[in-house]
């Protein structure tokens, strides 16, 4: 089996003569929790689509475990910005339907609920359907049951985009102890430096459109992570330059 649990090389992605992805090269370990930022508008989106095998890629590979990227096979798990929990299903349901998808056993799936609600603290809201929540429990939900899955690669497309401040530090911290946790394999886009800072073990820096990884810098800050230290401050400003979106 391959070291690495994703490897991307030569990814490529045109629309017609829109160059938008040139030459993406680069790896995620197994239980990484990998960020990617960059410039508004310079394929991020477009980057997560082709890993996803929601459009195929121009050129290029990208292998799962060794293997390339089939989501029959492998099992790939989403969360975009819009929380997307099923209205019709209450919150413990929404968090089993995908292992019920796979077909998993009773037993298996009352336990990882289980432990994916206390892990949330979404004890209290087990019963409830989504319209009874806030949106920002919502999105707890739909994050919960996305990692329930034990997937072999997390995606998430801005999922705190809309959330105000105080919210997103909260579910930030939320999902740093559902992946610490489960050991998953994490890919999280946002255009959010400080929070590609606050999350990441790795954080991959995109160029311009045609976007290619201008930097591959690995964050060896400790976590709880304290966004005041020189530390973070000196990694947040690297960043920031590096991308130059002003
Ligand atoms: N299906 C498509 N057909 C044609 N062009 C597309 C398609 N999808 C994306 N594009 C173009 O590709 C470029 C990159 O878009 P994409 O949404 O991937 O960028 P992004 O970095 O996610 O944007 P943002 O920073 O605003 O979230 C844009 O110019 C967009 O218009």
């Amino acid at each position: 089996m391959s070291d690495y649990k994703v490897e991307v090389r030569g990814l490529c992605k045109n629309f017609g003569s829109l160059e938008v992805l040139k030459n993406c090269n680069f790896n995620i370990n197994r239980g990484e929790f990998v960020c990617v930022v960059g410039p508004t508008g310079c394929g991020k989106t477009t980057f997560l689509n082709t890993l996803t095998c929601l459009i195929p890629p121009t050129s290029g590979e990208i292998l799962i475990d060794g293997e390339p990227a089939d989501p029959k096979k492998h099992n790939l798990s989403f969360v975009f910005q819009e929380p997307s929990a099923m209205p019709w299903l209450t919150v413990e349901d929404n968090i089993a339907f995908g292992m019920k998808l796979k077909g998993w056993t009773k037993d298996r799936i009352k336990a990882q609920t289980d432990k994916i609600i206390e892990l949330m603290g979404l004890s209290k809201s087990r019963k409830q359907y989504p319209h009874e929540l806030s949106v920002s429990t919502e999105q707890k939900v739909v994050i919960g049951r996305a990692f329930a899955m034990e997937p072999d690669l997390l995606l998430m497309d801005e999922p705190y985009g809309q959330m105000d401040i105080k919210t997103r530090f909260y579910l930030e911290d939320e999902v740093i102890r559902l992946w610490r946790e489960l050991g998953s394999t994490v890919l999280f886009i946002t255009h959010n430096v400080e929070e590609a800072c606050y999350l990441a073990d790795r954080v991959l820096i995109l160029t311009n459109k045609p976007a290619s990884v201008k930097e591959d810098l690995s964050l060896h800050m400790p976590r709880p992570r304290d966004i005041a230290s020189p530390e973070f401050i000196e990694n947040r400003i690297h960043v920031e330059n590096a991308i130059k979106w002003w």
